[in-house]
């Protein structure tokens, strides 16, 4: 099965978000704008990694991503990350939702990537932990805890995945 976004979404990979002047909330909080992928294996097995020790929420599972860098895109950004923190390469990877979500620590814009593509044996190269989720499992992984902001993301991928069956 091929992974792809629904028809007509927009194609945002080599949009640019971050600038000098974050875009602020309503309440004046900077947006932090990150990119976030998911690694999906043929059999819709899907990658989560353990935040490592000294970041907020460490221990907390999660999908590979990081903040995106002032004049970095999207695509340039979540190729950075995944190679930083899990040694792989990406050419390519399909914008699956947009989601917001205010932290104590933060308020982050997550651009969540679909990425079936890539180059080398994911290897957690920060000291964490990596785990493949069975496509069953995908609505309620047994690892926890699991970021907030990450959950609603497993419902939805679990909601698309059914529906394109
Ligand atoms: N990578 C990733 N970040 C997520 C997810 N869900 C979620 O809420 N976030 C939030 O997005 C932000 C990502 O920032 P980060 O701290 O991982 O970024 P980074 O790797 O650039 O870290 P650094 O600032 O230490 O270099 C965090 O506030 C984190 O809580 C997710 O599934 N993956």
């Amino acid at each position: 099965m091929a992974i792809r976004p629904p028809l007509g979404w927009p194609r945002i990979l080599g949009h640019m978000p971050s600038s000098s002047h974050p875009e602020v909330t309503a309440s004046g909080r900077p947006i932090v704008e990150v990119a976030v992928g998911i690694l999906i294996k043929p059999d819709q097995s899907i990658l989560l990694g353990q935040r490592p020790e000294g970041k907020p929420y460490a221990g907390y599972w999660e999908f590979p991503g990081g903040k995106i860098e002032i004049g970095e895109t999207l695509l340039q950004a979540l190729q950075r990350e995944l190679q930083e923190e899990i040694n792989v390469s990406i050419n390519d990877a399909s914008e699956f939702l947009v989601i917001e979500h205010d932290y104590p620590h933060a308020y982050v814009r997550l651009h969540i990537c679909l990425v079936s593509s890539w180059v080398g044996e994911p290897k957690g190269l920060e000291n964490q932990a990596l785990s493949w989720i069975f496509k069953k499992d995908i609505a309620k992984p047994s690892l926890e805890p699991i970021l907030p902001a990450t959950l609603p993301i497993l419902e939805k991928l679990n909601a698309f995945l059914e529906v394109a069956k």
